[in-house]
Parts: structure tokens; C-alpha cells; sequence
């Protein structure tokens, strides 16, 4: 249901707001030689950010200008990887090739005006590969250290994401330390990547705690919340990121996909186990107990990101330029906001959670300063708190995690609200002077008369 102060905040952000204008410079086409090349390698680039990513787009290009581009190759570069790691068709009877581009990209593709990949991903992913060179060409005209931070973090991550290729996260022997190993080669990596770029273009200093650790944590926040948001489109594609060893805990089958079994109706591909336990012939097959243990398994794992939290928060508070700011702190707000939506969610098991589009424009506008931003940690922890169930079995750990972010954010979202408060009385305050003005105004008139 709109709210109303979210249709406001949409509008505001879609029409008013300069918090997140671009500073992403396109020259203008029709320039001699290179530079027309360079502008029209730019214009490429930008638009298929806009079509790949639907959370970094805007981040990044309020960026200051000085590593707008940084970051948007960086961004590509990972994307067009990920690409291929994510393709579960190209590849199906060549696992080697997979693992070959992956393990190549980083020192024999990257940088390759010449080098391109045709038919692998969908959409606006399949166009990045295939006219990658555009990417290179940008990319060779960074500085030096710009070029060594993103071939770093490309090389690494290529070999964590080839270690994986034929590994199902969510078969084997997969544990924590591995599902944790994984988020970081995909995630926390990117983290540390983009810390070295901020630092190498001195928008943070090195000395002001620029923390590889911390920003790890705040790449595995993002990706465990996204992985265990995907729990059934990831199923449906063929790849599980849930650790076997948490949702075997839980699970009477060997088989993840028991959390979402299909059945004949309604609900999409895949009604959910809730739905198929009212369901007369699904509900003789997966009861009541199956719609609790998947809820149960989903409680634990949003548990294990929400304990990645006071790490981000330490993170935030140690940046000092706003843009920087703004950019690592909106996806972190965009990443508790979802996580508190699929919480105890049985609709994580039959379609996607999304947060409202007026809320998320509410959380972009809010995300300028480290109490604001506090101050939503606080509230999506409390909410998260207040809906633990009585009988869930990882109860003291979810109350564990949800507290400390709670105690960790209190202050300033006292103080927030003490602002809002005084906001709120403003108006109010206004109409009363103005109506005691008139009063004596027209009192003093009458006694005069
Ligand atoms: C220090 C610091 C800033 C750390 C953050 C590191 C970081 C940005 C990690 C990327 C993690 C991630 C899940 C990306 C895809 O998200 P998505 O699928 O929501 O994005 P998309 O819309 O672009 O696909």
C-alpha cells in the first residue's frame, strides 16, 4: 500500500532531489580521433550500467568525478565476470572453459581492446561481454594504480568463483566457512577493492581506518541478504547458495528445494510449502512442520547476516567524504530493509521479496549522515526483534544479533527522533504564534473600540 511520505520521498528523489545527480562526464560526440572514441566507449558504458545494475547505478555515478570512472569500470569489469560465473547454459558440458575464463579474465582479457565473448548471459550482461571492448579501452586509460586495484580484485575473485564451478553451495559438503568463503570471493572482495580505490584517489586516508575487515563484512552483508532473498529463483535456475550444513538442520529431506515444492495451484511456478499446507492433496505431502523448519532455516541465516552489521556500521562511521558516504551506505540500508522484509516471510519460498519503491526512495534520502542511517538500522532491528518467534529455535541468537545493532544505534535514533519531533512541532508552533498574533491583533482593536 503507498504511503503517503513514501509517494512523497519517490517524487522528491525522481524530480527534486540533487542527492543523487551524476557526475559522470560524457563528452560530447563529434570529437576528433580518440576522444570520439573514448566519449562513445563512455556512452556505452553508462547506459548498459543503467540496464545491469538496479541498485548501483545512481550510487555510482554521484560519485565524485574523479573516480566516477573508476568504479563504474570497476563495476563492469566484476558484472561481465559474474556473467559468466552465473550462466548455467553456455557452459553446461564444459565446466574446464568456465573455469578457464574466469581464471584468464583478469590478466589476459581485461585490458584487451580486441577481446570480446559472444554468447554467453542474457540481455544487457550478453551485449557487456560481447563488446567488452569498450570496457578495456576506458579501462587502459585509468592511472596505473587504479588499473592494479581492479586486475587485483578481478584475478581474485576470478579464482574464488573457478573454485566453485561444479561445487553447489547447497549440496557436498558445504559448510559456514565455506558459504562464507564464497560470499567473500564474490563480495568482500569488492569491498576491499573499492576501499583501496577510495584511498588511492585520497577520498579516505589509509590512517583514517580504511579497514579491509570491515569492508569485507559489509560486501558479505549485501551478499548473504541477496542470497537468501533468491532462495527460489536461484532453486529454479538449477543453483542453491543456502549452506547444506545450516538448512540440513532443518530440512526432513535431502532435497533444499523441499522449503518450495511445486503444486498444481496458484502461487506461480512454485506455490509455497504455507500455501501446499492448505492445500488437501499438497498438505499430504508437506505439512504444517515443513512451512516452520523452512522458516526456521531462513530466521537462522537472516541471524548470520544481521551479526555482520556492527562491522558496517564501524565502517561507515570512519568515512568522512559524503559521496563515499552516501555510496557504501544507501545499498547497506537498501540490504537491513530487505533483510527485515524476508524475515520469518514465508513469500521467500514462493516469489521474490522486494522492499516498497516509495520506501527504498524514503531510505535513499535518508542515507546523508551516520545518524540518519543509525537510525533505520535501529528501526528494522527493533521490527525484527518484535517479530522473533516465541518457539523458533535459533531465537537467542536472532534476539543476540538484533540487540547489539539496537544497542550500537540507540543514541542516535533517540536523537533522531527528538528531531523529528521538533520538526513535527514546528508547524504546529507556527500556527499558534500566528493565531496569538491575530488575537491580540483584534483583541487589542476591540478593547480599543
Ligand atoms: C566497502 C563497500 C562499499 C562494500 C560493498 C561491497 C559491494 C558493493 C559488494 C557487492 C555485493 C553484491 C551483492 C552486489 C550485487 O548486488 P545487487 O544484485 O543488489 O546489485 P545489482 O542491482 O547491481 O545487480
Amino acid at each position: 500500500m503507498a504511503r503517503v511520505d513514501e509517494l512523497f520521498s519517490a517524487v522528491w528523489l525522481k524530480f527534486g532531489s540533487r542527492a543523487l545527480s551524476s557526475n559522470l562526464v560524457v563528452p560530447k560526440a563529434g570529437a576528433a580521433g580518440a576522444a570520439a572514441g573514448a566519449a562513445s566507449d563512455l556512452v556505452f558504458c553508462d547506459r548498459i550500467l543503467g540496464l545491469v545494475s538496479r541498485s548501483f547505478a545512481a550510487v555510482i555515478r554521484q560519485l565524485p568525478a574523479e573516480m566516477v570512472l573508476d568504479v563504474l569500470l570497476f563495476y563492469l569489469v566484476l558484472r561481465a565476470l559474474d556473467t559468466i560465473e552465473d550462466d548455467m547454459e553456455a557452459f553446461k558440458d564444459d565446466e574446464a572453459a568456465k573455469c578457464r575464463h574466469l581464471t584468464a579474465f583478469a590478466d589476459s582479457y581485461l585490458g584487451d581492446e580486441a577481446w570480446s565473448l559472444d554468447g554467453v548471459g542474457e540481455g544487457a550482461e550478453r551485449e557487456l561481454l560481447q563488446r567488452f571492448g569498450a570496457v578495456s579501452r576506458l579501462f587502459n586509460r585509468l592511472p596505473a594504480e587504479s588499473r592494479e586495484v581492479i586486475r587485483d580484485i578481478t584475478r581474485r575473485m576470478g579464482a574464488g568463483m573457478a573454485e566453485q564451478v561444479g561445487v553447489d553451495l547447497g549440496q557436498g559438503t558445504a559448510d559456514l566457512a565455506m558459504y562464507n568463503r564464497y560470499c567473500h570471493a564474490v563480495a568482500g572482495l569488492v569491498g576491499e577493492g573499492l576501499t583501496r580505490s577510495f584511498v588511492a584517489r585520497g577520498f579516505e586516508s589509509a590512517a583514517g581506518g580504511a579497514n579491509y575487515g570491515l569492508a569485507n563484512s559489509m560486501g558479505l552483508f549485501l551478499q548473504k541478504t541477496n542470497i537468501l532473498r533468491d532462495y527460489l529463483e536461484d532453486y529454479v535456475d538449477g543453483r542453491a547458495f543456502w549452506p547444506q550444513s545450516v538448512w540440513r538442520e532443518f530440512a526432513r529431506t535431502s532435497d533444499l528445494g523441499e522449503f518450495a515444492r511445486p503444486t498444481a495451484h496458484g502461487g506461480g511456478l512454485y506455490a509455497s510449502a504455507f500455501d501446499a499446507a492448505a492445500d488437501p492433496q499438497g498438505g499430504a505431502v508437506i505439512g504444517k512442520g515443513t512451512r516452520t523448519s523452512a522458516l526456521a532455516c531462513l530466521n537462522f541465516l537472516v541471524a548470520d547476516a544481521l551479526e555482520l552489521v556492527p562491522d558496517s556500521l564501524e565502517y561507515l562511521r570512519r568515512l568522512r567524504t559524503p559521496e563515499v558516504f552516501r555510496f557504501s551506505a544507501i545499498p547497506q540500508v537498501m540490504a537491513i530493509a530487505t533483510l527485515e522484509a524476508c524475515f520469518d516471510n514465508p513469500q521467500v519460498f514462493s516469489g521474490v521479496v522486494k522492499i516498497r519503491k516509495g520506501q527504498a526512495a524514503q531510505l535513499i534520502l535518508a542515507c546523508g549522515t551516520m545518524p540518519a542511517v543509525e537510525a533505520w538500522f535501529h528501526d528494522f532491528a527493533t521490527r525484527i526483534k518484535r517479530r522473533t518467534p516465541a518457539d523458533d529455535p535459533s531465537r537467542p541468537k536472532i534476539l543476540a544479533a538484533a540487540e547489539e545493532v539496537i544497542r550500537l544505534t540507540a543514541a542516535s535514533a533517540a536523537e533522531q527522533r527528538q528531531r523529528a519531533a521538533v520538526r513535527n512541532a514546528l508547524p504546529a508552533a507556527a500556527v499558534a504564534v500566528a493565531v496569538a498574533a491575530l488575537a491580540t491583533r483584534y483583541l487589542g482593536v476591540f478593547a480599543g473600540a
